[in-house]
C-alpha cells in the first residue's frame, strides 16, 4: 500500500505527499479511529488521479501539542536579537514547552544587524545551557546558509513570537527552492486569516512547518520536580541533592545550587527555575 507524510489538512482533506510525483488528495477512511495529523505518516489506498484514501496512521516519534503536528525531527524556536527585545524568561518556557512535548529544541536569534554582540550573546548563553543557537537577519541573509545546511533530511518546524520575523526567515530559506506547495501565498497571507500548520516541501525528504499558535505550555499543572526534567542544564544535578524530594531552594546539600555557585549552572536559568516553582506554589 502506498503512503507518505500527511503535509496539510484542510476541509476534511488531508494532503499526503508520498516522496514523489506531487502531493495526494485524501479522505479518511470512515472506520479509523485514530485522528490524523500534520506530519503523520499514513498508507493510503489510491482512488484515481492524485486521490486517495488514508486507511492508517503509523506510530509517531513525538507531537506538538499546539498546533497538533507529528514527527518533528528538529526545532527551531526564533527570537529577535531586538525590536521585539528578547525575554529570557519567554525563551526559557518555549524551550521547556518543546522539551515536554519530547523534542529538545536549537534557538535563532533573528535581526542581529541591527544588533550583532547582543545576538551574539544570546546565542552563546543558550549554547552554554546546551542549546545550538544561531544569529540570523532575514534581512540580510546572514548565517541563512548555515542554517539551510541544517535542514537536511529532516523535518523542521519554527515557532516563536509574533514579529520576531519568522515569516521573513522562513521565505529566506524557502526562497526558490521550494518544491511543493504554494508559500507565496502561505507567507504573504493577512495577520488576519487562520493560519494551518502546513508542511512545506524543500526538497526530498526535506520539509518545514510553520507553527503559528505556538505558545509556552501553562507550567502551573506541573508537579515542581517536572520543571527541572525541562531544563536538561538544571537535570543533570537534580538527582544528587542529599533529599530526594529537594526543590533546590533553601534544602542543604543541594546539588543544584552547588553547580549554581560553581557556575555550572547559569544565574538566569536558575531564577527562571525559581519563577516557575513559586507560581506552582502560589497555585495549591
Ligand atoms: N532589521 C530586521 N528586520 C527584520 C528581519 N526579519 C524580519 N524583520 C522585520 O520584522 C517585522 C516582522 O517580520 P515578520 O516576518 O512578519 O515576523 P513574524 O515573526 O512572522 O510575525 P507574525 O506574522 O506576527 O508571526 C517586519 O517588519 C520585518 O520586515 C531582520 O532580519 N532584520
Ligand atoms: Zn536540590
Amino acid at each position: 500500500m502506498p503512503r507518505g507524510r500527511v503535509i496539510k489538512n484542510y476541509n476534511g482533506y488531508y494532503y499526503v505527499d508520498p516522496g514523489s510525483g506531487g502531493a495526494v488528495e485524501c479522505r479518511r477512511r470512515g472506520k479509523m479511529k485514530e485522528k490524523i495529523l500534520v506530519g503523520d505518516m499514513v498508507e493510503f489506498t489510491a482512488t484515481g488521479a492524485q486521490k486517495g484514501v488514508i486507511e492508517k496512521t503509523e506510530p509517531r516519534k513525538n507531537s506538538l501539542r499546539r498546533p497538533a503536528v507529528a514527527n518533528i525531527d528538529a526545532m527551531f524556536i526564533v527570537m529577535a536579537a531586538a525590536a521585539p527585545d528578547p525575554s529570557r524568561f519567554l525563551i526559557d518556557q518555549m524551550l521547556m514547552t518543546c522539551e515536554y512535548d519530547g523534542i529538545h529544541p536549537s534557538l535563532c536569534f533573528n535581526k542581529c544587524d541591527l544588533d550583532k554582540p547582543l545576538a551574539e550573546e544570546y546565542a552563546a548563553f543558550y549554547r552554554r545551557c546546551g542549546y545550538a543557537a544561531y544569529p540570523v537577519s532575514a534581512c540580510t541573509g546572514e548565517g541563512i546558509d548555515s542554517l539551510k545546511a541544517l535542514l537536511d533530511g529532516k523535518v523542521t518546524a519554527f515557532a516563536g513570537p509574533s514579529g520576531v520575523g519568522k515569516s521573513s526567515l522562513l521565505m529566506r530559506i524557502i526562497g526558490r527552492e521550494l518544491a511543493v506547495g504554494k508559500v507565496s501565498d502561505k507567507i504573504g497571507r493577512g495577520r488576519h486569516t487562520t493560519r494551518h500548520s502546513e508542511i512545506m516541501k524543500l526538497r526530498e525528504h526535506t520539509y518545514v512547518i510553520d507553527t503559528p499558535g505556538f505558545s509556552a505550555l501553562d507550567f502551573t499543572h506541573l508537579k515542581e520536580k517536572e520543571i527541572t526534567s525541562l531544563m536538561p542544564d538544571l537535570a543533570k544535578y537534580s538527582g544528587h541533592c542529599r533529599f530526594s524530594s529537594c526543590l533546590h531552594r533553601s534544602e542543604p546539600d543541594c546539588s543544584v545550587k552547588q553547580a549554581l555557585a560553581a557556575g555550572k549552572i547559569l544565574r538566569e536559568r536558575y531564577d527562571t527555575y525559581c519563577k516557575i516553582e513559586d507560581s506552582i506554589a502560589e497555585r495549591k
